[in-house]
C-alpha cells in the first residue's frame, strides 16, 4: 500500500472540536439543498452532532442525473484522452494538496484512527484517479484479419465508448477509498457519475466536489446526492431511467435489491458485497507474521472491512499457542481517540451497527462459544463514553453451522477453530455462501499454490492481508459479488466495446 506523508491535524478529537457543518448535495458543479430536508450525522467517537446533511429529493436526484447526461454529451465528450487524463492527475494532486481536509472529514465521519486514514483511505482516494488515468492511456487493443473466404482483406478492431451515466452507491467503511474506486475508472473511461455516499459518511464525497471544480472538471461530470436507501436518494437513483449502469459496494441483500432495480431497462451492475472470510493457518507458518496479519485482518478499521477475517482455522499442533497469542494481541490494542498515536482501534460506525454487532456477541454465548476475550462494551473515558465502542472479541468452541460462524458480523471479532488436515481446512473454508477473500499462512510454497487454487474466493492472500495492487482483478465469488474491477478489468464495466469491421 502506497504511503503518503501528511501533517496530521492536532485537534484533540476532531469530531468533537469541529463545529456542526451543513453538508450539501453537489449537482452540476454547485452545492444545493433544494428539498430543505436535513438529517443528522453524529460522531462515532463521542456521539456529538457533527453535521446536518441535505437529503436529496426525487427532483434533486433527477436534476443530478440530467446534469450528468448533459455533461456526458457536452464538454466532457469533446476532451481528448490526454486532456481527460491530465484532469484526473489534477484531481489526484488536489486531493493530496488538501490531504488534511480529507483526513479530517473522513475521521470525523468514521471515527477511525488518523494513522489508518492517513496511510490507507486518503492516499488510495488520490491513487484511484491516477491509476485509472494510467490504465486508459496504456490499454492495448487487438486487430483480427478475418480468415474466411468472404472476409479476405477484412480488418476487425474494437473501440471503447463510455457506458454513459453511472450511479455509484457507496458504503461507509472506507468511504473515500471505495467511492473513488468507482469514480476514478468511470471518469477515466469518459463516463459521468452520480454518487450516493452512505448516509453515515457524507463528507468526503461532498468535499471531492470542491476538488472537481478547482481542477476544472466540467460541471455535471461529478454529482453527489445524499440520503438513505429505500424511498430515498439510493432508490430514486438506482430506479432512475436516465442511469445507464450501477456500481455498488455494500451488503449482499442490498445488492440483490439493486439488481432488481437495474433489471428495468436491462442495465449492467457491478456488485461488491459481503464476506465471511476465512484465514487458514498451517503449523508450518511463520508464527509471528501469521499473528500480526491475523490481528490486522480481524481488527483493522474495527473489523469493518469486507475483506476482513471472521473465521480462523488453525492446524491443531499450534492451535492453543495461536489462540493465546491472538488474545494477547487483541488485549494489547488500545481503543481511543483518532488522534492518539497509541490508538489501534476506533469505534463502530453507528449506534445501529453496534446494536447488530452486540447482538452477535450475545448470540455467540447462546450458541455455546467460549469467549477468549472481549464480548462486550469497554469502559471509555469522559469525552469518549458516548461513542459506539465495542471490545475486540475472540471466540472458540462453536460448530461450523453456528450463526456466529456463518453470518457476516462486520465487527472486530473472529471465531478460531482447530483443523487436522489440509483437505478438511479447505472444505470448511469453502462451506459458505460468500466468496470474497481468504488468507493462507504457510511457508510451504507447494501447499500455498495448491490451497490458493482450491479456495472459492475472488482474492487469496498468502502470508499477507489487504496487500493491494490496483492493476489486479478485484471482486467476489458466489454471493460476494458480480464482476471484477481493477486495472483493465474495470474497463469491462465502465466501457461499451464496439467492434469495427472494415472490408478493404
Ligand atoms: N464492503 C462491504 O462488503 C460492506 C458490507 N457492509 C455490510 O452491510 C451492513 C450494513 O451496512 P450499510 O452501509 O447499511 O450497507 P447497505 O448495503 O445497507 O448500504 C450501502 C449503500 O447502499 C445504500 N442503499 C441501501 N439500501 C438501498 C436501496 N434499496 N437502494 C439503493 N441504495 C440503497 C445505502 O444508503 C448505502 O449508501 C454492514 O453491517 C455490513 O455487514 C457494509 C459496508 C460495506
Ligand atoms: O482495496 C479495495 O479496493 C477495497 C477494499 C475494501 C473493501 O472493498 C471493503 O471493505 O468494502
Amino acid at each position: 500500500m502506497q504511503k503518503v506523508a501528511s501533517s496530521v491535524p492536532t485537534a484533540e478529537i476532531p469530531s468533537i472540536e469541529t463545529p456542526v457543518r451543513d453538508v450539501l448535495n453537489f449537482i452540476d458543479g454547485a452545492y444545493v439543498s433544494a428539498s430543505g430536508r436535513f438529517f443528522d450525522k453524529r460522531s462515532p467517537v463521542s456521539g456529538a452532532l457533527i453535521a446536518r446533511v441535505a437529503e436529496a429529493s426525487r427532483d434533486e436526484v433527477d436534476a443530478a442525473v440530467k446534469a450528468a447526461r448533459a455533461a456526458l454529451h457536452g464538454p466532457w465528450a469533446s476532451l481528448t484522452l490526454p486532456e481527460r487524463t491530465d484532469l484526473l492527475y489534477g484531481v489526484a494532486d488536489e486531493i493530496n494538496r488538501r490531504f488534511d481536509d480529507f483526513l479530517e472529514a473522513e475521521v470525523a465521519d468514521t471515527g477511525k484512527p488518523l494513522s489508518l486514514a492517513s496511510h490507507i483511505d486518503i492516499p488510495r482516494g488520490a491513487a484511484n484517479f491516477k491509476i485509472f488515468a494510467d490504465v486508459v492511456k496504456n490499454v492495448p487493443g487487438e486487430v483480427f484479419e478475418t480468415p474466411t473466404p468472404d472476409g479476405q482483406g477484412a480488418l476487425n478492431y474494437a473501440v471503447r465508448a463510455p457506458v454513459g451515466v453511472v450511479a455509484a452507491i457507496c458504503p461507509w467503511n472506507l468511504p473515500l477509498l471505495l467511492m473513488t474506486w468507482k469514480v476514478g475508472p468511470a471518469l477515466a473511461c469518459g463516463n459521468t457519475v452520480v454518487v450516493k455516499p452512505s448516509e453515515e459518511t457524507p463528507q468526503t464525497a461532498a468535499l471531492l466536489g470542491e476538488v472537481m471544480n478547482a481542477v476544472g472538471i466540467p460541471k455535471g461530470v461529478y454529482n453527489v446526492v445524499h440520503g438513505f436507501g429505500p424511498d430515498s436518494a439510493g432508490e430514486f437513483l438506482t430506479k432512475h431511467p436516465g442511469v445507464d449502469a450501477i456500481t455498488f459496494t455494500g451488503e449482499t441483500r442490498t445488492g440483490a435489491v439493486i439488481m432488481k432495480a437495474a433489471a428495468d431497462g436491462a442495465r449492467p451492475v457491478s456488485l461488491e458485497m459481503g464476506g465471511k472470510n476465512p484465514a487458514l493457518v498451517f503449523a508450518d507458518c511463520d508464527f509471528d507474521k501469521a499473528i500480526e496479519g491475523t490481528l490486522r485482518s480481524c481488527f483493522a478499521n474495527c473489523g469493518q472491512v469486507c475483506l476482513g477475517t471472521e473465521r480462523v482455522y488453525v492446524e491443531r499442533p499450534i492451535f492453543e499457542a495461536f489462540v493465546d497469542a491472538l488474545k494477547k494481541g487483541a488485549e494489547a490494542m488500545k481503543l481511543g481517540a483518532p488522534d492518539d498515536p497509541e490508538t489501534g482501534m476506533g469505534p463502530l460506525i453507528s449506534e445501529e451497527h453496534r446494536g447488530k454487532v452486540l447482538s452477535y456477541y450475545r448470540k455467540a454465548v447462546e450458541e455455546g462459544a467460549t469467549v477468549v476475550t472481549g464480548g462486550g462494551v469497554p469502559d471509555m473515558p469522559a469525552g469518549l463514553a458516548g461513542g459506539t465502542w465495542v471490545q475486540p472479541t475472540i471466540w472458540t468452541g462453536l460448530p461450523d453451522d453456528a450463526a456466529t460462524v456463518t453470518e457476516e458480523i462486520f465487527g472486530p471479532c473472529c471465531h478460531i477453530a482447530p483443523f487436522d488436515d489440509e483437505a478438511e481446512a479447505i472444505a470448511r473454508a469453502n462451506a459458505t455462501g460468500y466468496g470474497l477473500a481468504a488468507s493462507v499462512w504457510t511457508t510451504n510454497l507447494t501447499r500455498a499454490h495448491r490451497v490458493a487454487g482450491r479456495i472459492e474466493a475472488g482474492i487469496v492472500w498468502v502470508n499477507s492481508w489487504f496487500l493491494r495492487d490496483l492493476r489486479t482483478p478485484f471482486g467476489g465469488a458466489k454471493q460476494s459479488g458480480i464482476g471484477r474491477e481493477g486495472g483493465t478489468y474495470s474497463l469491462e464495466f465502465y466501457t461499451e466495446l464496439k467492434n469495427v469491421c472494415i472490408k478493404l
